[in-house]
């Protein structure tokens, strides 16, 4: 077992139970995992020394919620957004069309380069969906790209989203028939999760449903897509089933939040431990993409919800990995303090995907996942918006950046 001191940290935000942010603060890597926390001046010897030289240190990022299997360009439709056109769900085929002309070689090039700059912005733990394929083989041959590149450690989590879009030409119900059985047959072996748009233009509630449904009995955990377009059902359902997240939330019901503060009533914030509800995924530069009202991440902490944020990285509503941005936003734009918002960004996460034991915090017996930033405070995220500040980066105690 080898161990590393990387010391000399000017400001340690643990994002464990208590929140402590240290100061001249040390971190003892042993493998994989961390086996020391403290002050500096205790640390205790180890075989490796790095000093990060003054510079703040926080756990890497979980970004919970990625698309990042596609092909094509859709700057077009992003220019016109911005001169006034609403978003809108049918720009999904236009991505389907152009992935599916893509070969094997040419869709795991490109997903690698987007984790590339997903680690390079202080990403450690990353979800990734399917739903550009729309056909069985399609759907099939992107999980297993995905599938495959979690064997080699790239990405962590993989979702099955075949119920993204009733690709045009294609009958809705007839099209869920096969969601929810050779699509779902030939995915469940690669995918952990199902995932369903459920919002105007996609998917109804009762659709959503037979294909959650599907979904958990063939073991995989849920999660949603929900509220993003209107005020609709997808919360609803998502509490229903027990989600671990329900993502977008941009338009809620009083019904909705109080259906969300309802699932956490299991759970102790202060002690991070219980049971966990479903989690408010808010996805704060997909809402500048699409001049969506902001998720509103304060009301719904303050209602006692967990909330994650993430990238959402897509072509259509979000075409960026970077997690500094998000929380810079979520603190500038969303009212969030720089600690909810660096909590929403690793534990949030975390729990948005179940993982909270393993990963999401700086604590002793969790996976090694550090992000040192250059700057000597963490507050630099948002201070200095847009600033190239991920200076290193551990994931699972090595050395990724
Ligand atoms: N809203 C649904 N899915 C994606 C957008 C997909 C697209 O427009 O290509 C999202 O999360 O924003
Ligand atoms: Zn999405």
């Amino acid at each position: 077992m080898r161990s590393t001191l990387i010391t000399d940290i000017a400001e340690l935000t643990t994002v464990d139970p208590e929140g402590r942010v240290l100061t001249d603060a040390a971190v003892v890597v042993e493998d994989e995992r961390i086996a020391w926390i403290g002050p500096a001046a205790d640390a205790p010897d180890a075989d490796d020394r790095v000093s990060v030289e003054g510079r703040a240190v926080l756990p890497g990022w979980v970004d919970s919620h990625t698309h990042l299997v596609f092909d094509g360009d859709r700057s077009a439709e992003f220019e016109a957004r911005m001169a006034g056109e609403s978003y809108a769900a049918g720009g999904i085929g236009v991505t389907t069309s152009a992935t599916r002309a893509a070969s094997d070689d040419r869709l795991a090039e490109l997903v690698r380069g987007r984790v590339a700059d997903a680690v390079a912005g202080g990403t450690t733990y990353l979800e990734t969906k399917t739903g550009y394929g729309l056909t069985v083989e399609e759907e099939a041959r992107h999980a297993r790209l995905l599938a495959g590149l979690r064997e080699e450690g790239l990405v962590d989590e993989v979702t099955f989203l075949g119920a993204h879009l009733v690709p045009p030409g294609r009958d809705a119900e007839d099209y869920l028939d096969d969601v929810v059985g050779p699509m779902l047959e030939a995915v469940r072996e690669h995918a952990g999760w199902v995932d369903v748009f459920c919002d105007t233009g996609a998917f109804d509630a009762e659709q959503t449903r037979r294909v959650l449904a599907a979904g958990v009995a063939a073991g995989l955990g849920v999660r949603l897509h929900g509220n993003q377009i209107e005020q609709g059902p997808g919360v609803g359902v998502a509490v229903e089933f027990g989600a671990a997240s329900v993502d977008h939330v941009n338009h809620l019901s009083d019904t909705d939040v109080e259906a969300l503060a309802g699932t956490w009533t299991g759970w102790d914030r202060a002690s991070a431990t219980g049971t966990p509800g479903t989690v408010a995924g808010c996805l704060p530069a997909c809402d500048l993409s699409t001049r969506a009202p902001l998720a509103p991440a304060r009301r719904l902490l303050d209602a006692g919800i967990e909330v994650s944020l993430a990238s959402n990285c897509n072509p259509g509503t979000s075409y960026t990995t970077s997690m500094n941005f998000n929380v810079g936003t979520a603190v500038l734009q969303m009212h969030l303090t720089l600690a909810e918002a660096v909590r929403a960004a690793t534990l949030g996460g975390a729990l948005g995907l179940r993982t909270q034991d393993r990963v999401g915090s700086l604590e002793v017996g969790k996976r090694a996942d550090l992000h040192v930033l250059d700057a000597p405070a963490a507050i630099h995220l948002a201070y200095r918006p847009g600033m190239p500040l991920t200076h290193a980066v551990w994931r699972a105690g090595r050395r990724a950046v």
